[in-house]
C-alpha cells in the first residue's frame, strides 16, 4: 500500500490540475486508457480535424450556385486519417512521456491500469494487460474517469460488430454504406463528417427528428437539411440486428410497419454513461445520481470531504468546455481549502459542428415556456445579411429570447456557417450581465461580417 497526498483517475482533464504548484505533494496519476483522454484521443480533437476536412469535401456540391464548377475527384481516407492521429497519437504519447521521465513531475507516479475503490478512500489499480495490482490511498482524490459511450441492448448486436465514436474514426478503409443508430451530436457530426467523403449514410433515428435537444425550430430545420444531405430515417426503432453475405442487416420497426437496411459498418451513437461503476465509487462512500453520475456540490466535492469529481464522471453536460473550468476550481480548491470557489454552470453553451453547424446558450423557446419566463424573441436569417448574400445561404437563422421588460438576454440559437463562432459574443455578453440594447448598439459590429446576423437579431426583439 503506498499513500499519496493527492491521487488524479482520469488523464483527460484531470491531467490538467497537477502543475507546479503541486511540486511540494506525492501525487499519483492514473489512467487505463491511453493519455489524454476522450477529447484528445478520441473526441473533440480528432472530429473537428475530420469536420474540417469534410467541409472542404463538401464544396464542390454547392460551390456552382456562386458560378464555380467545381469536382470533387477522391478523398484519399488513409490520408486524411493517419494526417489526423499522426497529430495526436504524438501529443498523447508526449503527455505521457513528460509525466513519467520529465523533472517536473518528480513528485508524480503515473499508474497505467484501471482504478477501483476497495474501501474508504482506498483505491486499487490492476495494471493494464496483467493481474498485477496496486493499493493507493490517499488525503486528497480526484476523481475525472469520464464517460463511455452506450451500448443499448439490441438482439444480434454484439455478434454482429460494430462501431462507437471510439473506433469510427480509426477505420482501414471508408465503408460504402454507413449505418448510424442515434440522432445527437456524435450522429450528427459523423453523419456529415462520412457523406461529405463520399459514403451512402443512413441515420437511424428513434425520435421524430435530429438534435431533439435543440429549440424545436433549430432541430427541425437542421433535420429537413439533413433530409436533403443523406437518408434520415425518423420514428425507427432498431429491433434486430444481423450479419449477412451482403452485409449488416438492421431491422427497424416504425409506425407504418417494418424495415430492413444493409450496410457496410455500424456506428452506434446513442450517447454516453459516466464510467463510476468502472470506478466503484460507492465503495469510498461517494453518492451517485440515479444515472450514474457522481453527486458533487457547487465547489465539485463529492458526499466524502476531499474527494473532488469533474467533467463528464459527474456533468450533465458533457463538454470539454465544462470538464475544463471544473477541473479549474478543483485545483484552486485543491490549493486553497480555506478560500474555495463554487463552478459557474449558469450559461454553459454548446455547439453541434455538423452540417450547418449548430451552436446554442441559455434557454429554448420551449424551456421558456415550460419555466413560466417571459420572453420576445429576435430572428435574423443569414440570407438578410451581407456575408449571407456573399455565401447565398438560404437556411441559416439565429434566435435570440430576451426578458421584455429589462433587455435581459435569456438564450440564442444558431444554426447555420460557422455557427459556434458568432454566438460567442451572445455568451460573453450573458456571462458579464450585457443586456440586448446596449450590447447591440454600444460597440461597433465589423461590416459586412458574419455577427452582423447577431446585431439584427438583438434589433429585432420587440422590447418594452
Ligand atoms: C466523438 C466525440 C466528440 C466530442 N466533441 C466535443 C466537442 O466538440 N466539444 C466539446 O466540448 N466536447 C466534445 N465531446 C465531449 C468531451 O470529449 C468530453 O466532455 C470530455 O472529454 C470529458 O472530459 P473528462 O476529463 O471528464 O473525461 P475523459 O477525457 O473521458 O477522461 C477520463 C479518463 O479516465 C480514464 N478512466 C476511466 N475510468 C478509469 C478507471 N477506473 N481507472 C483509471 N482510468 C480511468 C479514461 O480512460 C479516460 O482517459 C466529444 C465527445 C465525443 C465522444
Ligand atoms: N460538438 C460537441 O460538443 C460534441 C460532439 C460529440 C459528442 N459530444 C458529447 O458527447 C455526448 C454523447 O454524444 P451522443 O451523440 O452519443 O449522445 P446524445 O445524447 O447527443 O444523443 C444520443 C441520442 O440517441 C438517442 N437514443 C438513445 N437511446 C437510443 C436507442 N436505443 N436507439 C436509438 N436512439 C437512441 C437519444 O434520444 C439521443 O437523441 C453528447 O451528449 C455530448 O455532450 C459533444
Amino acid at each position: 500500500m503506498t499513500h499519496y497526498d493527492l491521487v488524479v483517475v482520469g488523464t483527460g482533464s484531470g491531467n490538467t490540475i497537477v502543475t507546479k504548484q503541486f511540486a511540494d505533494r506525492k501525487v499519483a496519476i492514473v489512467e487505463r486508457g491511453v493519455f489524454g483522454g476522450t477529447c484528445l484521443n478520441v473526441g473533440c480533437i480528432p472530429t473537428k480535424m475530420f469536420v474540417h476536412t469534410a467541409d472542404l469535401a463538401a464544396v464542390p456540391s454547392h460551390s456552382s450556385r456562386l458560378g464555380v464548377d467545381e469536382t470533387l475527384t477522391g478523398v484519399r481516407w488513409p490520408d486524411i486519417r493517419d494526417r489526423i492521429f499522426g497529430r495526436i497519437d504524438p501529443i498523447s504519447a508526449g503527455g505521457a512521456e513528460y509525466r513519467e521521465h520529465h523533472p517536473n513531475n518528480a513528485n508524480v507516479t503515473l499508474y497505467h491500469g484501471t482504478g477501483r475503490f476497495t474501501a474508504k478512500r482506498e483505491l486499487t489499480v490492476t495494471a493494464n494487460g496483467s493481474r498485477d495490482t496496486a493499493v493507493l490511498t490517499a488525503d486528497r482524490f480526484v476523481l475525472a474517469a469520464g464517460s463511455r459511450p452506450i451500448v443499448p441492448f439490441i438482439p444480434g448486436l454484439e455478434e454482429t460488430g460494430f462501431h462507437t465514436s471510439e473506433t469510427i474514426m480509426r477505420l482501414d478503409e471508408l465503408p460504402r454504406r454507413l449505418g448510424i443508430i442515434g440522432s445527437g451530436f456524435v450522429a450528427a457530426e459523423s453523419a456529415h463528417i462520412f457523406s461529405s467523403l463520399g459514403v451512402d449514410v443512413t441515420l437511424i433515428a428513434r425520435s421524430d427528428r435530429l438534435l431533439r435537444h435543440e429549440d424545436s425550430e433549430i432541430a427541425q430545420r437542421y433535420t429537413e437539411i439533413a433530409q436533403e444531405l443523406y437518408t434520415v430515417k425518423l420514428l425507427h426503432e432498431t429491433v434486430h440486428v444481423w450479419r449477412r453475405h451482403d452485409g449488416i442487416v438492421v431491422k427497424t420497426l416504425h409506425p407504418d410497419g417494418a424495415e430492413e437496411f444493409v450496410f457496410d459498418e455500424l456506428l452506434i451513437a446513442v450517447g454516453r454513461t459516466p464510467n463510476s461503476d468502472v470506478l466503484n465509487v460507492e465503495a469510498t462512500g461517494v453518492k451517485l445520481e440515479s444515472d450514474g453520475r457522481v453527486v458533487v456540490d457547487e465547489f465539485q466535492e463529492t458526499a466524502v470531504e476531499g474527494i473532488y469529481a469533474l467533467g463528464d464522471l459527474c456533468s450533465p453536460y458533457q463538454l470539454k468546455h465544462v470538464a475544463n473550468h471544473e477541473a479549474r476550481v478543483v485545483q484552486h480548491n485543491l490549493l486553497h481549502p480555506d478560500d474555495r470557489i463554487e463552478s459557474d454552470h449558469r450559461f454553459v453553451p454548446h455547439a453541434v459542428f455538423g452540417s450547418p453547424q449548430v451552436a446554442a446558450v441559455g434557454l429554448t423557446e420551449e424551456q421558456a415556456i415550460e419555466q413560466g419566463v417571459r420572453y420576445v424573441v429576435g430572428r435574423e436569417a443569414y440570407a438578410d445579411i451581407a456575408y449571407g448574400w456573399a455565401m447565398e445561404d438560404t437556411t441559416g437563422f439565429a434566435k435570440i429570447l430576451a426578458d421584455p421588460d429589462t433587455g435581459q438576454i435569456l438564450g440564442c440559437h444558431v444554426i447555420g456557417p460557422q455557427a459556434a463562432t458568432v454566438i460567442q459574443p451572445v455568451i460573453q455578453a450573458m456571462s458579464f450581465g450585457l443586456d440586448a440594447h446596449p450590447m447591440a448598439r454600444g460597440q461597433y459590429w465589423i461590416h459586412p461580417a458574419m455577427p452582423e446576423l447577431i446585431e439584427n437579431a438583438l434589433l429585432a426583439l420587440k422590447l418594452n
